[in-house]
């Protein structure tokens, strides 16, 4: 099992060995994978959240969250990540507390270290940058996605034929859509490309899920693992198709059934 964790004020996501307890419960997850209840995530520092008490609404914190790429200046990467975690709440507590509705508000460290709005960046200037960064984001993987499902359609028979089951063809598609999406926007660094397993050797992959783009990220590995996603997901034009092309797992949230069934395959 490897964990991908995602500092979304950074773009930098990590690869971690698991710590011996996860590793432990991961072991057994690989038999069977969905029915092992993964303890919440605070083994580790990367997966701490927190929840901000700001008044604006959802659309604005989640602009923050997914596009960060401007650090203050004179903000130290260390210095974030020691005063974040003071201000860390995991899910356990959030849900002990009740107050789950506010985890979509989770903003970057920077917001996290300085514990007010008013001290980060002026938010008409962010929102205005985020959201035209945003769409021009949206714009660029579609454009690039639309020709990419065209080139997965044609393949997909012989895929069928030749390799059913890691479908790499389709992977590698995926992968060159990541990347091209990515290049222009990100520069996404990594840490601990050593922690993964060979290329072909069995894992899981885990991720903190703090943005979309922990997929993008998994995708550019090149790797034919496949994502278990709500089915929702796959109505989603041209992307949710190509999840069906790259036998993505769906996964009814509400439904024991469609669990087990991921847990059997
Ligand atoms: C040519 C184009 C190639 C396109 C390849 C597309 C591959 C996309 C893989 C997408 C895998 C999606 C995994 C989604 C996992 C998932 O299900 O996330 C749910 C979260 O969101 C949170 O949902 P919620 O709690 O309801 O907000």
């Amino acid at each position: 099992m490897v964990v991908l964790t995602h500092r979304s004020s950074f773009n930098c996501f990590q690869f971690h060995p698991l710590p011996p307890l996860l590793r432990r419960l991961g072991e057994g997850a690989s038999r069977n994978f969905c029915s092992v209840p993964l303890p919440p995530l605070k083994t580790h520092n990367s997966f701490c959240f927190k929840v901000c008490s700001l008044t604006h609404s959802t659309s604005v914190t989640r602009n923050i969250c997914d596009f960060p790429n401007k650090r203050r200046p004179g903000h130290e990467l260390s210095n974030s990540f020691g005063l974040l975690e003071k201000f860390c709440r995991t899910y356990e507590e959030l849900s002990k507390n009740k107050i789950c509705k506010f985890s979509r508000h989770i903003v970057r460290s920077d917001l996290s270290v300085t514990g007010s709005v008013g001290s980060s960046y002026p938010l008409p200037e962010i929102q205005a940058g985020s959201k035209l960064r945003g769409i021009c984001f949206y714009a660029v993987t579609s454009f690039v996605a639309i020709f990419l499902f065209v080139l997965m359609v044609v393949s997909h028979p012989f895929v069928l034929l030749f390799d059913r089951y890691n479908r790499k063809a389709q992977h590698l598609i995926a992968k060159w859509w990541a990347s091209l999406t990515i290049a222009p926007f990100f520069n996404i660094k990594f840490e601990g490309l050593e922690n993964l397993p060979a290329q072909d050797s069995p894992a899981v992959y885990v991720s903190n899920h703090q943005s979309f783009l922990d997929i993008y990220t998994l995708l550019t590995l090149g790797r034919s693992f496949k994502f278990i996603s709500k089915t929702s997901i796959f109505l989603f034009p041209i992307i949710g198709w190509a999840m069906y092309l790259l036998g993505t797992i769906p996964l009814k949230r509400m439904d024991s059934r469609s669990q087990l069934v991921i847990s059997s395959s």
